[in-house]
């Protein structure tokens, strides 16, 4: 079977790692041989340069949780992580000091940042870094033209409106300051790589992991053409709610939601997406097994949704294929 998946930071991670349990894979690493191919694609709206480095926090958590490289605890960066350059930089009094790069870490930047330099787009530089992790799945980033998510925020000592990096106001604000606007900026002007509209053309499931609605998939849907995509491919496509019994589970997306005017409900988000037959792009939607939800055109269940381990995803992700296959028809 031919699954794609739509996935942002840590919760797109780590529902992966389910993805691949179920078809029988190994939720780490690469099979010797299977009739199954898992695809991502990955939003790059969180990519920053920092200190003349390109960080790709989505593609990286990514890679190195299905590489076994992620730090569990952070959900992000590399395990066994020492901090030198980091303070040697804080020494020099170089900004941003707020936003932790480890020294293991900033290896992965400086082969991304060399690369790119020399031309390659960034899905040759994924692909080339995956040749290390082999992460099992392909690792496609959603465009290789440049989007990055700014954030319209009044600044929390000047009480100025102004816009910061979508890093500045997770990291250093820990999304605090009220989100006036959320934009993915290039969007407008950016296209999906041909492997990312191949992939979802020929696949017979494509998923939305239970990622940030705003901030991760709302920033792949934003992507034009991404959409026609979604709507035009003969698979079933089925989303999981991020959001369960009315909060997050994880991040902070109903500061995101409220942002755009979103109730932080598993109903609203699924209708924030849509039905495919109606300009959306669902033809079902899970949700936890205490929520209910009414989306008008789209199959709705109710399935437990806690990642709680790699079983538990796998089943998750087992009831959205069954899901795909009856919404599809
Ligand atoms: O909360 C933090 N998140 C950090 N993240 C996580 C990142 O902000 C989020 O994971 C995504 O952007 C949202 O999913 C990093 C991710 C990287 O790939 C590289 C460095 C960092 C550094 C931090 C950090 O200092 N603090």
């Amino acid at each position: 079977m031919k699954v794609v998946v739509l996935v942002g930071g840590v919760g797109g991670a780590r529902f992966l790692l389910g993805v691949k349990a179920a078809l029988g894979l190994p939720a780490i690493g690469e099979a010797e041989s299977s009739e199954h191919e898992v695809t991502a694609v990955v939003n790059v709206g969180d990519d920053v340069w920092m200190h003349g480095l390109r960080v790709c926090p989505d593609l990286d958590t990514c890679m190195y949780t299905l590489g076994d490289g992620i730090d569990n605890a952070k959900g992000w960066g590399r395990v066994d992580e020492t901090w030198s350059v980091k303070e040697e930089l804080a020494a020099y009094g170089a900004e941003p000091s707020w936003f932790g790069l480890g020294d293991r870490d900033i290896a992965t930047h400086l082969v991304r940042s060399r690369m790119l330099r020399a031309g390659y787009p960034l899905t040759a530089v994924t692909e080339a870094l995956c040749d290390r992790w082999r992460p099992g799945v392909a690792l496609l980033p959603v465009t290789d033209d440049r989007v990055e998510t700014h954030v319209a925020i009044d600044d929390p000592e000047s009480r100025e409106s102004r816009a910061v990096h979508f890093q500045e106001w997770w990291v250093r604000y820990r999304a605090e300051p009220k989100a006036h606007a959320i934009v993915p900026v290039g969007a407008d002007e950016a296209k999906p790589t041909p492997d990312v509209l191949a992939a979802i053309a020929q696949a017979d499931v494509v998923l939305l992991a239970p990622s940030n609605p705003v901030v991760s998939i709302g920033t792949l849907l934003a992507v034009p053409g991404f959409r026609d995509a979604l709507r035009e491919t003969r698979a079933g496509v089925v989303g999981l709610s991020p959001i369960i019994g009315g909060k997050p589970l994880r991040g902070m997306a109903d500061a995101c939601l409220s942002a755009i005017g979103v109730e932080t409900s598993a109903e609203a988000v699924g209708r924030h997406y849509g039905a495919r037959g109606d300009g959306g792009v669902l033809d079902g939607w899970l949700v936890h097994s205490e929520d209910t939800a009414d989306v008008p055109g789209v199959q709705v269940r109710s399935v437990p949704l806690l990642m709680s381990d790699v079983d538990a995803t796998a089943a998750m992700a087992q009831a959205a294929f069954d899901l795909a296959s009856e919404a599809a028809g």
